[in-house]
């Protein structure tokens, strides 16, 4: 199993992407005008050792750690996928590549439920697709034992922010989570969001957005500095439709100096908007597939 970053070019339009085996984690996004899109933290981790700090970590079977039996954000992160025989393209439309992950060859960050010697079983199948201004992601998993078992999905997906504008309000925010019930997990605090973005405050921002009844797709606008992005994310459990909750994270200076792998100084330059299949999300019965897409398409 090559354990090498492997980068794919979209010939056509000259966007070009990066994906690390170690999490099926993709480290840059380029598109064809030469913007950047992901922020990664210049003191990520990178010999898979540890999951890379920026970037779009993959969480599933769970965000972030239900009780200490569970690792943070589950083993997808943690464990070396392999490519998909055959997946990679580049054509005239699009380049792309698919990666796969077996729970038997999950050897770390597995815990609670999922620990060695569970009955429960899956395979993960993550594919990337770009053209010139658009990156889709897609993460398949199939319920390949017969028990059927509760989860969540989510991408984590650290914007760039540029001009290190994180901060600026009119600069940086996320448009269209109207009507969401927030959760807000450092003041404890739960409210219906009005018509205002979403800025980060003075201080942590990490807050959960919960889609009202009736809305099932996220479909928000993140503009971080000059980089402006419209994101839309839909996911599905065996063909029925599952409404997308979307996670807002910024350390601010407080938690980036307790983070070894995040520099003190870059909470200015990122943005987490990290859609997920967080609540509502039906059993996954034995032999069915969930399936979660963003698209991410740079203005
Ligand atoms: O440090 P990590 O395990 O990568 O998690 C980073 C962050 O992920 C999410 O956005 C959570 O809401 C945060 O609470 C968490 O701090």
């Amino acid at each position: 199993m090559s354990k090498d970053p492997i980068t794919i070019t979209h010939s056509a339009s000259g966007a070009t992407f990066t994906i690390n085996p170690f999490g099926a984690h993709i480290t840059s996004w380029t598109v064809s005008d030469g913007r950047s899109l992901i922020f990664i933290s210049r003191d990520a981790i990178m010999d898979g050792s540890k999951a890379i700090r920026g970037g779009i970590p993959l969480c599933f079977p769970q965000f972030g750690q239900p009780d200490k039996s569970y690792p943070q954000h589950g083993f997808l992160r943690n464990n070396y996928w392999t490519t998909v025989n055959g997946s990679k393209f580049d054509d005239e439309e699009a380049a792309g590549i698919s990666m796969e992950l077996a729970l038997k060859d999950a050897i770390h960050a597995r815990g609670g439920k999922w620990d060695l010697g569970t009955t429960l079983d899956c395979k993960c199948i993550f594919s990337v697709k770009i053209d010139g201004k658009t990156m889709t992601n897609t993460l398949t998993v199939e319920n390949t034992g017969n028990e059927a078992f509760d989860f969540q999905v989510l991408l984590h997906m650290y914007y760039l922010v540029t001009d290190g504008k994180a901060l600026d309000g009119a600069l940086c925010n996320v448009n269209g989570l109207e009507g969401y019930s927030v959760s807000d997990k450092v003041s404890g605090e739960e409210y219906i969001l009005g018509s205002e973005p979403v800025t980060i405050p003075d201080g942590i921002i990490d807050r959960v957005y919960t889609a009202p009844d009736g809305k099932i797709d996220l479909d928000v606008t993140v503009s971080a500095g000059r980089n402006i992005v419209s994101l839309k994310a839909n996911g599905h459990v065996d063909g029925e439709q599952v409404p997308v909750s979307c996670v807002v994270w910024n350390p601010h200076a407080e938690n980036a100096k307790k983070m070894g792998d995040f520099g003190d100084d870059q909470y200015i330059d990122m943005i987490c908007v990290e859609p997920g299949m967080l609540s509502n999300v039906p059993m996954l019965k034995g032999g069915k597939k969930t399936s979660f897409t963003q698209v991410m398409t740079c203005l």
